[in-house]
């Protein structure tokens, strides 16, 4: 968002965006500044939808974050959805709630513009129009937070969607990229004192600019090898547990084969397998297919790893087993973020 001309008030506000997201997509008949925008999908398409909150305390801190990495994220977290079952984005639509103070203040006014220019640039990479949201002012006086709600419409070919459900026992487990990063880069940025106040590059911050893995699912999609996907967004034995369940499957993690982020490895051996199985936020995909399918090293430019297969479930065994080096299989519990946890449970684990 150019700084030239600052929002003021609720209209100024939206006729900015307005100007900053104008779009020709094909896809947007209609787009900002009437009660709905009207979409067009492709013919022979069905629509998916997805929504996620980005809340300050929740998901970003404002004295720790920079606001380019908040709109960043944002947007992110709702392409990564589209990611996980293979669709491609067709517009995004965002609500915000301000407190009053942003639009008044010249510091505020600047943490909406970059935060709108970091959203932007991830939108732009991604051709995502901004098609429509709902602006407002947040309650709370001076105590008021920012909250942001990202809505994702996306389109996949008629059945070819992907799914939490079709694994079957016997497939391979697949990650993409590398695990633990973002925990570890957010576990630095919240010791630090200050706030990072400009980063040169979205590059190699996995929790500050995660990269939503489109590209990837569209070469899956097209391969038409993968059973069944899910974006990591609340850690590997988490988001493992939801596949398992959907599924009706067991699942055996090789601990030697996960694939850990250099940011996490830093942490020690002990923090790095924490980060990697319960950290949340990377935003990598985690998917399956049949063990006879040829999955190549990497897709789109992105590294896959084979960390594990899916067996019969059996009740009278764990859902998820971890093959631990020199030691045997031990249970995997579900470890990941969970809202309305005991506060000390989530940060705990952030601490570790
Ligand atoms: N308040 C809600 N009302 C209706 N559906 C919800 C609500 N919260 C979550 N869901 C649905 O529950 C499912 C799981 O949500 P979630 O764990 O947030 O998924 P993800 O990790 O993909 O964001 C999704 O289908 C989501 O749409
Ligand atoms: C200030 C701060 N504390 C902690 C976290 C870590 N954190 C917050 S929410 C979350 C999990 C993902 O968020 P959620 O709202 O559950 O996303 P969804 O699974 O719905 O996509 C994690 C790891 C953070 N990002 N920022
Ligand atoms: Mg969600």
């Amino acid at each position: 968002m150019k700084k030239r001309s600052l929002p003021s008030g609720e209209l100024g506000l939206i006729e900015q965006i307005q100007r900053d997201f104008a779009t020709n997509s094909s896809a947007v008949k209609l787009g900002i500044g009437d009660d709905c925008a009207i979409l067009r999908p492709p013919a022979g398409c069905e629509v998916l939808v997805t929504t996620d909150f980005t809340l300050e305390g929740r998901h970003f801190r404002r004295d720790a974050h920079p606001p380019e990495s908040v709109g960043h994220r944002c947007l992110a977290r709702g392409l990564s959805d589209l990611a996980a079952m293979g669709a491609t984005p067709l517009a995004a639509f965002l609500s915000l709630a301000l407190p009053s103070s942003m639009l008044t203040k010249a510091e505020g006014r600047t943490w909406i513009a970059k935060f709108f220019s970091g959203l932007r640039a991830l939108a732009e990479l991604h051709s995502v129009p901004l098609a429509g949201g709902d602006t407002s002012e947040s309650p709370g006086g001076k105590n008021a937070l920012i909250l942001a709600d990202i809505v994702l419409i996306g389109y996949a070919p008629k059945g070819k969607a992907l799914r939490r459900s079709g694994a079957f026992p016997g497939d391979a487990l697949y990650v993409t990229g590398q695990l633990g990063g973002a925990a570890a880069e957010l576990a630095g940025m919240l010791g630090r004192r200050k706030r990072i106040a400009s980063v040169k590059t979205t590059e190699d911050h996995p929790h500050m600019f995660p990269e939503p893995r489109l590209d990837v699912a569209e070469a899956l999609l097209r391969r038409g090898v993968a059973t069944a996907c899910i974006d990591i967004s609340d850690g590997l034995s988490t988001d493992l547990a939801h596949l398992c369940r959907a599924s009706g499957v067991n699942a055996e993690i090789e601990q030697e084969a996960l694939p850990i982020h250099p940011l996490a490895a830093r942490l020690g051996a002990k923090s790095a397998l924490h980060a990697a199985l319960h950290g949340g936020e990377d935003y990598e995909l985690l998917f399956t297919a049949p063990a006879s399918a040829r999955m190549p090293t990497s897709l789109a430019g992105v590294p896959l790893t084979r960390i594990g297969t899916l067996k019969a479930r059996r009740t009278s065994q764990p859902l998820m087993t971890l093959l631990v080096p020199d030691s045997g299989p031990e249970e995997l519990k579900q470890g990941g973020w969970e809202h309305f946890a005991k506060p000390s449970r989530n940060a705990k684990k952030k601490a570790r």
